[in-house]
């Protein structure tokens, strides 16, 4: 639904070279997570259904480029369009294809206001978006701001203090930024080569040259611009953090796997959220489908050690099906269980080989596999306790819990003279459930390190809970 009746189209300006960031790739097209940023901001505006075009300036020298990340992200409804040697200049001709025939193979539909947000600003909202729209309509530009961290000063011609602002009346501009497209074209016509070669801000040339007092709309502080390399780093714990919301946990019924079926999931829902899914389940496809689609990147297959295989194969050709086009990593995690009981290591050689040859396969389709093996054994544990033992048990050290379930001996001895009761020892022979526990929740330790920190060199890697 378009804000307000008005058609909304959005111009991106991405024809930088990224010299703060240094690098010879300029920012917009650095990978974060595997995918370029500009990837990013294109998403967030395309996944917007009242956006009709998106126009992307780029250099002349990265249109290939561009086109070829419209291609492999499938990203619709986006033109690519040269720009120019300053951010304004790249904006007016972004602005250009509306307005004059020359500029495009095709005049694009005029909108009544258009957003202009820098490509480099990856995590733009429909919420903040609609609203600067709504403001433009109202006041015929608008645009995003935040306070200000630091206060700004002026210096003097020799480098000492001339004056200081005050800090809370000053804000500092971000984008989005919205206009009536006839207000912000109109300015970019009849501002001067200095305001096209030095100017930094598009709300001013609608003051400037239209009397166009913008609305200022207070954003959200992912709304900052990626201008140094630290940015980057920043951009990408957002989208590492954005991905680790959720898991879904595919598991069998059968009575090996039930156990830990249940537990692992019990155990991250304390970190994350869970969907819980049967194999059966799983094979419906439309099913998973949904899951994926509802951005869920994570998933575990938990299984008994000979299918777990299969079982994540059939997961990733599920997912490859899907229409959806992987726009990020998706975390695998094939779980194995060994429930032998043997000391011996029950995984081989060739079955190591066989995940490392899968995980490098479906690398490629953006999901990421790893392996988990739980070594769960039941556990008999034989344990002679006296009576200094029982006592200490009683104040609750660690073995009550095991006590607890154990059966014990009264033994009553007559000495001749008195009949002594004495618990003199008792036997434990049980599978001890908190070592279950324990190995459950390193293994959903495992889990959330591998989920967080989506790291593909350590694909087909199998660790052991
Ligand atoms: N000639 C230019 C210069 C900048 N931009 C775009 O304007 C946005 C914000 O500009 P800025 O952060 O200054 O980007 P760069 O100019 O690339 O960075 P730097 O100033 O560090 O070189 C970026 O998406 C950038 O690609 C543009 O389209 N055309
Ligand atoms: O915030 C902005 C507009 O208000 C711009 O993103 C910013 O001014 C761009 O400037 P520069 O290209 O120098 O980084």
């Amino acid at each position: 639904m378009e804000p307000g009746g008005v058609s909304v189209s959005a111009v991106l300006p991405a024809g930088g070279s990224g010299e703060r960031l240094g690098g010879a790739t300029p920012k917009q097209f650095c990978a974060v997570q595997g995918r370029p940023l500009v990837s990013y901001a294109v998403r967030a505006m395309e996944r917007i259904s009242w956006i009709s075009d998106i126009i992307v300036v780029v250099s002349p020298e990265n249109i290939e480029t561009m086109k070829t990340i419209i291609e492999k992200y499938g990203h619709k409804r986006v033109t690519v369009v040269e720009g120019g040697i300053t951010r304004h200049r790249s904006i007016f001709n972004g602005l250009k294809v509306f307005a004059e025939k020359q500029f495009s193979s095709h005049l694009f539909q005029k909108p009544e206001v258009v957003i202009i947000h820098d490509a480099v600003r990856p995590f733009v909202e429909e919420d903040i978006l609609s609203k600067v729209v709504m403001a433009a309509k109202e006041h015929g530009a608008a645009g995003a701001i935040r306070p200000l961290v630091s206060t700004v000063v002026a210096s003097a011609a020799d480098g000492c203090l001339d004056h200081s602002l005050e800090r809370a009346r000053y804000r500092a501009s971000e984008m989005p930024q919205a206009f009536l497209f006839d207000v912000i074209y109109e300015a970019y016509q009849q501002c001067t080569d200095y305001d096209l070669d030095y100017g930094t801000e598009c709300l001013h040339l609608a003051l400037k040259y239209c009397k166009t007092n913008a609305k200022l709309v207070e954003g959200t502080a992912d709304l900052w611009k990626v201008t140094y390399k630290r940015d980057l780093y920043a951009a990408e714990s957002i989208i590492k953090d954005n991905l680790s919301q959720e898991v879904c946990v595919i598991t069998d019924a059968n009575e090996t796997v039930a156990q830990v079926g249940f537990l692992l999931p019990e155990s991250l829902k304390r970190q994350i959220k869970v969907e819980t899914v049967s194999i059966s389940q799983s094979r419906n496809d439309n099913h998973l489908q949904s899951i994926f689609s509802g951005q869920c990147y994570n998933f575990v297959c938990v299984n008994d050690k000979k299918c777990a295989i299969q079982e994540t194969q059939q997961l990733v050709h599920i997912l490859e099906k899907s229409d959806i086009p992987l726009l990020h990593p998706v975390v695998l995690i094939s779980v194995y269980l060994d429930i032998s009981g043997n000391n011996s290591f029950s995984i081989g050689m060739e079955e190591l080989a066989s995940i490392k040859k899968f995980a490098r396969e479906t690398k490629k389709k953006n999901i990421l596999v790893y392996g988990l093996l739980i070594q769960y054994k039941p556990q008999l544990q034989s344990k002679i306790c006296q009576r200094g033992q029982w006592t200490a048990s009683r104040r609750g050290e660690q073995n009550v819990l095991w006590m607890n379930t154990t059966l014990f001996m009264l033994i009553s001895v007559y000495d001749g003279w008195h009949l002594k009761t004495q618990l003199k020892f008792f036997t434990v022979q049980t599978k001890d459930p908190s070592l279950l526990q324990e190995t459950v929740n390193s293994a959903a330790a495992l889990i959330m390190a591998l989920i967080k920190d989506r790291n593909p060199e350590l694909i087909g890697q199998l660790l052991v809970a």
